[in-house]
């Protein structure tokens, strides 16, 4: 039974039955785990299909999509109960405008999620947009900036429009495994290639992966050990279904089944979920960069400032000569 605030997922059934089956197996397997509560925040440029991929996991229409909306667009949190487990989605507004970072965006989604915690970060963004440029980089960056670099650790990057026909004559296996290719290259660039290495990767690499890693801003050696899982995803309602009427993708795949799987897999590491408090929300205070040197200076002036002038002093006292009237 759903609680007072929280509806029942009841779009679950929308799906067909093969969905279903796998959906409620994939929550038992949280509930197992002693995970009971599921918070995703969906983020991405704007128009890229994130609020389309809300509905299509929820199975409702519970948020608007596209791009004529009649007031300004604010970060909307959908939950659904079913059999004791509480999903929860975060759905924001594209935190790019004419060109440039959102700032007032960003600053309204960060107020939003002030004392929430974030099990799982979908960075959202088109597959078919071929072009991975400078202001996903700064996107990326205003995330890190914003959540901390920890947030990158709880990421799955989503293309939508994944029903796609490759150009260049690949096939979309081909497209993908390149796809995964520039991923692998670019999560071991930090680690091993030289920085022209990396320039030249970046040039060649259509992933956007890239830039998540180098805009989070990783060590080396984080990025070692960091992989990033790519979900797929097809909201259009003419995606091709299988025999079972699931949506499915290119490669056969039923997608729904799959991003909630990864989103399983991501939820359930070991590190901990993004708690978004005060602290986080005003970031580093610049008053306290220093403060640990306060102490030190302290004690450098007061055995190699104070001391020598006091013993110069007395010195000079201990010397003078005094006349005979004094
Ligand atoms: N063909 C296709 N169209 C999609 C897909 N996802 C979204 N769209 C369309 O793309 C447009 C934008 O989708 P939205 O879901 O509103 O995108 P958004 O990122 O939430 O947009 P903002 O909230 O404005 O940032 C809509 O017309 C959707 O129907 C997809 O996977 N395939």
């Amino acid at each position: 039974m759903a609680s007072q605030f929280t509806r029942e997922w009841s779009g679950i059934q929308q799906f067909p039955a093969a969905t279903q089956d796998k959906l409620l197996e994939l929550l038992g397997r949280l509930k197992e785990k002693k995970k009971d509560k599921l918070t995703i925040l969906v983020m991405g440029k704007g128009a890229v299909g994130k609020s389309s991929t809300v509905n299509s996991i929820i199975g409702e229409r519970v948020v608007t999509t596209g791009a004529f909306q009649s007031e300004a667009p604010r970060p909307t949190m959908v939950s659904r109960e079913r059999s004791g487990f509480t999903l929860n989605i975060i759905d924001t507004p594209g935190i790019v405008e004419a060109g440039y970072i959102n700032d007032q965006a960003l600053e309204i989604i960060k107020r939003f999620l002030l004392n929430k915690t974030i099990d799982v970060l979908l960075y959202v963004d088109r597959l078919d947009a071929y072009r991975v440029d400078t202001l996903d980089l700064q996107v990326v960056k205003a995330i890190t900036k914003s959540f901390g670099q920890e947030i990158w650790r709880r990421v799955i990057v989503v293309f939508t429009h994944a029903q796609l026909s490759p150009l260049d004559c690949l096939s979309y296996d081909e497209f993908l495994a390149k796809r995964s290719e520039s991923l692998l290259k670019v999560v071991h660039s930090g680690a091993r290639f030289k920085k022209q290495d990396i320039q030249f990767l970046a040039k060649r690499s259509e992933s956007l992966l890239k830039v998540v890693h180098s805009g989070a801003r990783f060590k080396k050696q984080d990025i070692q050990n960091i992989s990033i899982p790519v979900g797929l995803v097809e909201n259009s309602g003419r995606c091709k279904k299988n025999e079972n009427d699931e949506k499915i993708l290119p490669n056969g795949t039923a997608w729904i089944p799959s991003i909630v799987e990864t989103i399983t897999k991501v939820a359930l590491t070991e590190t901990k979920g993004i708690v978004v408090d005060q602290k986080l929300i005003d970031g580093p205070d610049p008053n306290d960069k220093w403060k640990l040197f306060i102490p030190l200076i302290l004690a450098f002036q007061v055995f190699f400032v104070a001391q020598p002038i006091l013993r110069a002093i007395k010195n000079d006292v201990d010397k003078e000569v005094k006349p005979s009237w004094a």
